[in-house]
């Protein structure tokens, strides 16, 4: 469970979050849409440890973490996958997943844990790019490795802001299931998303941050059926198509 609750936070003394709260539970995706700059990956950071909470609770599992440095947030099992991915573009793929699968790092979620093997069982298309540098990646590789990284941390909460972002709409859909596949296996999922759409196929929950402040938080399902207030908050069309099925992780295997 991440519990976020009254969490402000910002930069050099100016406050960008408002006492932002969220719950999100096992195995459920929690959307995060919003304008440019209302705050969504200020949110992410700040629950990474990147930015500091200068009030307020973020609790992982019942665990306050809000302080911590972001090497112990990441410890106590929250993984991050950052907007624009930041691969390294001078290591390979090989030496990004060598370099996040710490032997320190056990299963934070008591399951069997995320090995490279099983990450690239998950993501084939990273076993046949072993060998080449993050610049020689092609943006959903780039993407798909980023979210390896992110697993091979051993994860109870992921944080993923923009996944899809640059990606093209058929690979956009596949990292959304990707993501959906996840939840069903029982990670909590934080999705940062700029398309409204999109976040409502996967998202159990959707909230709508406006200048920091969370001014919207309901089911999916309650905002399918009455789509006209985030409509009118996101300036958008808010019809969104039925929920993706979330019972079995589907592979990624071919050429993105
Ligand atoms: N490192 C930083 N230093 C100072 N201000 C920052 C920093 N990062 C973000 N901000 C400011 O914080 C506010 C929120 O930015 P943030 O990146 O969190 O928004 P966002 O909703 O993720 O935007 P986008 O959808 O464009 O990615 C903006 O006013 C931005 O200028």
């Amino acid at each position: 469970m991440l519990t976020v609750d009254r969490l402000c936070a910002g930069y050099g003394g100016g406050i960008v979050l408002h006492e932002v709260s969220l719950r999100v539970r096992p195995g459920s995706i929690q959307a995060v849409v919003g304008r440019n700059g209302a705050g969504k990956s200020t949110l992410v950071h700040t629950i990474a440890g990147l930015v500091r909470a200068s009030s307020g609770r973020i609790e992982i599992g019942g665990v306050h973490v809000a302080g911590r440095q972001p090497h112990r947030i990441a410890q106590s099992g929250v993984g991050l996958v950052p907007q624009g991915r930041r691969v390294f573009s001078r290591l390979t793929v090989a030496e990004h997943l060598h370099l996040a699968a710490a032997p320190w790092r056990a299963p934070t979620s008591g399951g069997e844990g995320w090995t490279v093997a099983r990450t690239l069982e998950l993501l084939p298309r990273l076993a046949v790019r072993l060998r080449h540098r993050g610049c020689e990646l092609s943006g959903g590789e780039q993407q798909m490795l980023a979210i390896a990284r992110a697993l091979l941390g051993q994860p109870r909460v992921l944080l993923l802001d923009e996944p899809c972002e640059g990606l093209s709409p058929d690979l956009a859909a596949r990292v959304r299931e990707l993501v959906n596949g996840l939840a069903a296996d029982g990670l909590t999922v934080l999705l940062v998303e700029q398309q409204l759409q999109h976040a409502m196929e996967i998202a159990d929950r959707v909230a709508v941050l406006e200048y920091g402040r969370v001014v919207y938080d309901r089911p999916t399902a309650e905002a399918r059926r009455d789509p006209a207030p985030l409509a009118a908050m996101l300036s958008v069309a808010a019809v969104a198509p039925p929920p993706a099925n979330r019972s079995t992780p589907r592979l990624w295997a071919d050429t993105p």
